[in-house]
């Protein structure tokens, strides 16, 4: 069975099939460039890095657009309480969020317009509404008449005496209908502004994405995204713009992300209950942060919180010692398995050998990361029990079904979810680094001390490596004697021995 698609406008899963395959044109709706981007902004790019990254890597072609609000009231106001020029705000913070975007290793979109580089494409787009009847000027604004429009709320499914009473809309003496919105915006003292044929002024919200969209994908786009919030207003006035000034169906597939929530409640910078990208990025690895953002389906909530963080930051560093513990497995020993080990590694080759399989038919499921994430735990559980099959004297058989496993597990792991990109022994010597920061350890202190146990085995004084050896474990240091020397680790305070 091919991919299916959750589309908000049918509200539910269709088989995806693009306009014109294998070309697929798709547009999310990207930040307002007026603060640092907390973890819910992050999800919504993880997740629509992931759907692009699978689109192609099941062959299609993608235009991914994702644009910058780099002029809004948003804007203005941070920048009149900072005292800086609008604009050059709004320049800080895309260059802040390009940097978050590239440490979480999100792919870079195809095309990132802004909004004050589209001026004129707005504005021609205002102007065929105001021909066509949809909307109106008023006293430099410019309005989009609702009424017009008899589509008009059919994305969020509400009547406009629904929509009306939901959405407290502000009344005003320049507005026919309460929900009319506004397309262009008159200039006020001290605010950029644009000449129009309306007079100076600047672009509303919603005009920009419909105008950025079918400039840059055509009048029909095949995937439109975005967060849950954005179905109305602004996704619905696109639709209303769009289709009201080209007469087609402005987009195939309607994809919402649901939201980053901490103690249930949404993640958002007017609550003051938001965590930057760069506060988590200070104690987490990237890829834990992005195991942490795809471990639900991308349309389940998913509450952000100390535990739930360390949690896939302690399941992610046992995936890298499995990894570490394989890329070192050697054969030492030139006798086939037992009879019984066959049948168990064949079990594990078998797992192995569909692996890739069944990682797509997950993500085929509306993208179902959640299940393809349990699928790569499985996947290291089995690895583990493979390496406690193959003991201290592996075969040539272990050792090569081994590597053979991970590399079947790595592929689409990484490919497709942006994870394990990391070479093992670097990611496990940065994550203890991370940790003894935590814990305000000495690691000097404790390489000395590992290294006098060392010297005190070397000369027989088993006593003094013993009582090396304890005060090393009360720190929380734990070693292990290995072929290649002592290797040391630190414990997690909260995971088990
Ligand atoms: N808590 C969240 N969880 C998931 N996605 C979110 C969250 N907050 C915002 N988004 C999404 O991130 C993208 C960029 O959002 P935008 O810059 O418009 O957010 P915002 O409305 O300014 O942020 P806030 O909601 O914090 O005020 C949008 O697609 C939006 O839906
Ligand atoms: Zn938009």
């Amino acid at each position: 069975m091919g991919l299916l698609i959750y589309n908000s406008l049918s509200r539910q899963k269709e088989p995806f099939e693009p306009l014109n395959p294998p070309q697929v044109g798709m547009y999310v709706c990207g930040i307002t460039a007026y603060d640092y981007a907390h973890i819910g902004h992050a999800r919504s790019a993880v997740v629509f890095d992931v759907i692009y990254r699978y689109l192609r890597y099941r062959g299609y072609k993608v235009t991914y657009v994702r644009n910058f609000t780099d002029i809004d009231d948003k804007i203005i106001n941070r920048a009149q309480e900072t005292g800086e020029d609008p604009l050059r705000l709004a320049e800080r913070f895309i260059k802040a969020f390009r940097e978050d975007m590239a440490s979480l290793k999100v792919s870079s979109p195809s095309i990132e317009p802004r909004a004050t580089e589209h001026i004129p494409e707005i504005i021609a787009l205002i102007s065929r509404l105001i021909e066509t009847g949809y909307a109106y000027e008023s006293e430099g604004d410019v309005y989009f008449a609702v009424r017009r429009f008899p589509r008009y709320g059919s994305l969020s499914r509400r009547s406009l005496e629904e929509m009306k009473a939901g959405a407290r809309v502000a009344v005003s003496e320049k507005k026919r209908h309460p929900l009319d919105f506004a397309l262009w915006k008159a200039a006020k003292p001290g605010e950029p502004s644009w000449e129009s044929p309306w007079g100076r002024g600047r672009p509303g919200w919603h005009i920009e994405c419909s105008a950025m969209a079918m400039k840059y994908l055509g009048k029909t786009i095949d995937i439109h995204g975005g967060g849950l919030d954005l179905i109305f207003p602004h996704h619905e006035n696109e639709i209303a713009q769009s289709e009201a000034a080209t007469g087609q169906t402005f987009v195939r597939y309607w994809i919402h992300n649901g939201f980053v929530t901490i103690r249930e409640e949404k993640m958002s910078k007017s609550l003051g209950n938001f965590v930057t990208i760069r506060d988590v990025l200070a104690e987490y690895h990237p890829e834990v942060i992005r195991l942490f953002l795809l471990s639900k389906h991308y349309r389940s909530p998913l509450d952000f919180s100390p535990e739930a963080m360390a949690e896939w930051q302690a399941a992610l560093e046992r995936a890298y010692e499995t990894m570490q513990a394989i890329a070192t497995l050697r054969a030492s020993s030139d006798r086939p398995p037992g009879r019984k080990q066959i049948r168990k590694l064949g079990e594990i080759e078998s797992f192995f050998a569909h692996f890739e399989e069944k990682f797509t038919e997950a993500m085929d499921e509306d993208f179902n990361t959640a299940r393809a994430i349990g699928l790569f735990f499985e996947g290291i559980s089995l690895l583990n029990r493979l390496l406690t099959l193959a003991g201290p004297s592996p075969t040539r058989e272990h050792e090569r079904l081994a590597h053979c496993a991970l590399s079947r597990l790595r592929r689409p792991v990484s490919q497709i979810l942006g994870l394990l990109e990391e070479d093992p022994e670097t990611y496990l010597l940065e994550e203890r680094r991370r940790l003894i920061k935590k814990l305000g350890l000495d690691e000097k202190k404790i390489e000395t001390l590992v290294a006098e146990r060392e010297a005190a085995r070397q000369r027989k004084d088993f006593a003094k490596a013993d009582e090396i050896r304890n005060r090393l474990q009360q720190m929380g240091v734990v070693l292990q004697d290995t072929r290649e020397g002592t290797k040391w680790k630190v414990q997690r305070p909260s995971s088990p021995a």
